[in-house]
């Protein structure tokens, strides 16, 4: 197939490189078209060879929004500490101007926007799992396609430069076009691939859990989350794609994504957002304190029920609300959080909720939110500042990405984070599973050691491994 574009576009692409001659300075053109519908994996496949481990992939829990970019038009990245880490990825994306031509309305979702994410913790000394992902990575992708309430649409950004040549320029959108049709691959999607595990450091982590209750006790904080990780050595090559088809379909109640970094993934289904930001309307999310699934609905009902009515889970979730309701009162007005949690459930767990909803603020960006809100008690723990220190101090892991935000944002300042959990790192036959839990005075820690098997059971059926009840 060879495409030609239309006389429009070619006008737009030659103003927007006027422009950026004239005034000295790249713009990010943008071209969005609405298009026949077409299987996101299948877009996510084709790019395989030519994207060079440059992609990305998200969908909403309701699957009304999803998203895959290939190819890294433009990476912002940063190694900063706290607050600046945020203020520089923003800063860099404000850099640029942006020019969008689209054949519909702009729908959100649709054009620039940036995809990534932040480490959990960026003082605590890199580890070699995590070595290639820097504290802060988002991309402009040179080619996305959105499903947005059913609708498919094509989004080709190009960075034109003061130096770039027309010709040049309308050969990418060309180009770009038709990579985006052509689809080499046959999915197979078979699931089981055999692994053995190596369990990491699991008495040091019980030993770190034990303490950090005696650390409650003596006041010295009032909540810590502690995460292990696992790894697992599969005697296949996992294949990324059928992974995240597995997560898309068994895991209907979360979030999905997948960020590409070389040879890497870092991908997962987590229940957890922690803020969406849409025109001025914000909504955040308190999602702490857990037990597991029954096997019949009356014991699914009863499991609930006692969790509604947990003391100890009830303090590890209201610390969370405490936490968020401050953090979006200092930046939203209106804001609204319901008295009690209800329930939230994932396939294999069931979790207290609690939403949290607010109006921006003149002025707030949605980074500017996230930092806010990073980490939440969820994660971290209260004070944050303290159970930062005792994870960095204590726990028997490096987090990497692992329960930092990652997600999206566009030009106009909309966008959607969440909270990296029920995730894994992938590279060849490898996969690092890490799953974490809320340590509260009353933490037992066996039991908080079967919570975090139940948290791994997501990637672990999503990798082809069998999951049973002992597991
Ligand atoms: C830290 C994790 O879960 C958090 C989110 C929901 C419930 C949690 C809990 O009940 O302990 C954790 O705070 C994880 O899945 O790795
Ligand atoms: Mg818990």
């Amino acid at each position: 197939m060879i495409t030609t574009l239309d006389h429009t576009i070619k006008e737009f692409i030659q103003q927007a490189l006027e422009e950026a001659k004239q005034t000295n300075q790249s713009v990010i053109v943008s071209s969005v078209k609405e298009v026949d519908a077409m299987d996101p994996l299948h877009f996510f496949a084709s790019g395989e060879e030519l994207s060079l481990g440059e992609r990305f992939v998200w969908s909403t829990p309701e699957r009304d929004f999803t998203m895959v970019g290939l190819g890294n038009e433009l990476v912002i990245e940063n190694n900063k500490e706290s607050k600046q880490r945020f203020q520089e990825i923003e800063k860099e994306w404000k850099r640029f101007p942006k020019k969008v031509i689209s054949d519909r309305k702009n729908e959100i979702g649709t054009g620039p926007l940036l995809f990534g994410g932040f480490s959990f913790d960026p003082i605590k000394e890199k580890s070699p799992l995590w070595d290639s992902f820097a504290e802060a990575k988002f991309v402009l992708p040179t080619t996305m396609l959105s499903i947005v309430q059913n609708k498919t649409y094509l989004t080709i950004n190009k960075i034109i430069s003061p130096y770039d040549e027309l010709d040049v320029c309308i050969k990418h959108f060309e180009n770009s076009i038709e990579l985006s049709h052509s689809f080499p691959y046959s999915l197979d999607c078979e699931k089981v691939n055999e692994f053995s595990t190596i369990e990491y450091k699991t008495s040091e982590w019980l030993k770190a859990v034990q303490q950090a209750t005696k650390d409650i006790q003596s006041k010295e904080m009032d909540k810590v989350v502690l995460a292990r990780e696992v790894h697992l050595k599969f005697t296949e090559k996992i294949n990324s794609y059928q992974v995240i088809n597995n997560l898309l379909k068994e895991q209907p109640t979360s979030y999905v994504f997948d960020f590409e970094n070389g040879n890497q993934h870092f991908v997962g289904a987590t229940p957890e957002r922690l803020v969406k930001k849409k025109n001025t309307q914000v909504l955040s999310t308190c999602l702490a304190g857990s037990i597991k699934r029954g096997n019949t609905k009356e014991q699914d009902q009863k499991l609930g029920h006692q969790l509604l009515n947990d003391d100890k889970n009830l303090i590890e979730h209201n610390i969370v609300v405490k936490m968020i309701k401050a953090a979006i009162d200092s930046c939203c007005d209106e804001v609204s959080v319901p008295e009690y949690p209800t329930l939230y459930k994932t396939k294999n767990i069931q979790h207290l909720y609690t939403p949290v909803k607010g109006i921006a603020k003149e002025g707030i960006s949605l980074l500017s939110m996230v930092e806010r809100l990073h980490p939440t008690p969820a994660l971290g723990g209260y004070p944050k500042d303290k159970a930062i220190e005792k994870i960095r101090e204590r726990e028997p892991m490096h987090r990497g990405w692992y329960a930092g935000p990652i997600g999206w944002l566009d030009h106009d300042n909309n966008g959607e984070f969440v909270v990296a959990i029920r995730s894994g790192l992938l590279e060849g036959q490898n996969a690092a599973l890490f799953a974490g839990c809320g340590i509260v005075e009353e933490s037992d820690p066996k039991s908080e050691y079967l919570e975090t098997k139940i948290k791994l059971k997501p990637m672990l059926s999503a990798l082809g491994g069998i999951v049973n009840e002992d597991w």
